[in-house]
């Protein structure tokens, strides 16, 4: 295992939230001397340069990954399979590429195809805002918070070097690394993260439908939990979209269960069954204990985010 890791040149390849976030904290743990910004988006790419998250930028892919040594595929999921296609005859011999997608089938069969001479590890920070853009990013985003690594099956010594140093750039940034198999890590963040996102736009959405609440009492009475709801539902129409066409058969299959428990709680309601609603409720409870004490959570919100005040 690579206890620590430098690079020369890193060029990020979508410089919003996550990208710009792992741009600032390699910068601030002096993990790489140079950052070149890759976006589809010519305005991204100048504010990104003006608020000094990258020292160049390209909206050409194949002239920005030139030189790198590390590149970070930091966009849409829906965009990582093209990306990587261009990155198979772009990127330098011995470069190191990650992503930072929230689903990792779609990157595991990217990094499968790739050409022996690059090495692409899949990675997923379980971390991020509800917040978009260059202007998002902030260097202690990772502190603390797991990275998931979902290596490709290969087993030349080449590629577990690579899988070293990714693992010791995410350590470096304050993360600590996990490695499981994609499947397994689609299935486990479906129930996780993608599941809650989808109640949460839906939850807001319907919300909207109930004509007789006017829109200034939902504003006006938005503590009692819906407040919550409503920030995870802002979060990117399309990097939402991605997630949801990318991880189909693990979200319908959660999606499944919790219709079912909702089922319950639906009866339990319509036939007065206090006795069966507060079972559930205080099974469930533990969780929420578990989840602060791993220190997953904190009692106040934005715990650990002092250089970014919201
Ligand atoms: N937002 C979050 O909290 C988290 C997001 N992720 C993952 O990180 C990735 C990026 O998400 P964010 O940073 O939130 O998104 P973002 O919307 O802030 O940034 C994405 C950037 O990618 C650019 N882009 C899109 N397609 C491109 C292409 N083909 N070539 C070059 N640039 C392209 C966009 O112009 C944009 O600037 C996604 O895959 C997402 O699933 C992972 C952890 C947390
Ligand atoms: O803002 C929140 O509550 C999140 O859950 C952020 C988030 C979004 C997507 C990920 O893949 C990981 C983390």
């Amino acid at each position: 295992m690579t206890d620590s890791v430098k690079f020369n040149r890193a060029c990020v390849i979508g410089v919003g939230l996550i990208g710009s976030s792992l741009a600032h904290a390699m910068r601030t743990a002096a993990l790489v001397d140079e950052i070149i910004g890759v976006d589809r988006d010519a305005d991204v790419i100048a504010r990104a340069q003006k608020l000094g998250v990258i020292d160049k930028g390209e909206t050409d892919l194949v002239k920005g990954v030139k030189g790198a040594d590390l590149i970070i595929v930091s966009t849409p999921v829906g965009a990582i399979g093209a990306v990587a296609a261009e990155l198979a005859s772009a990127a330098d011999d011995g470069a190191l590429i990650i992503d930072v997608g929230s689903v990792k089938g779609v990157a595991l069969d990217a990094a499968k195809a790739m050409p022996e001479r690059v090495h692409f590890v899949p990675c997923h920070p379980v971390a991020g805002t509800e917040q978009s853009g260059p202007e998002a990013g902030f260097a202690s985003l990772f502190h603390d918070r797991w990275c998931i690594l979902t290596p490709a099956p290969r087993d030349d010594d080449a590629y577990k070097a690579a899988v070293d140093k990714a693992a010791a750039l995410w350590s470096g940034v304050g993360a600590k690394v996990e490695i499981m198999t994609a499947e397994h890590h689609d299935l486990a963040l479906a129930v996780t993260s993608h599941l809650p996102h989808l109640i949460a736009f839906t939850i807001v959405g319907a919300a909207d439908d109930v004509e007789s609440v006017a829109a200034g009492e939902i504003v006006k009475y938005s503590a009692g939990g819906f407040r919550d709801f409503t920030r995870i539902a802002a979060s990117d129409p399309v990097m939402w979209r991605d997630v949801f066409l990318n991880n189909k058969e693990a979200v319908l299959e959660v999606l499944g269960r919790f219709s079912e428990e909702l089922a319950v709680m639906q009866r339990a309601i319509r036939w007065g069954d206090g006795q069966a609603l507060e079972d559930a409720f205080t099974r469930v409870r533990g969780l929420r204990k578990a989840i602060v004490e791993a220190g997953q959570e904190s009692a106040a919100p934005n715990f650990g985010r002092d250089d970014k005040p919201r």
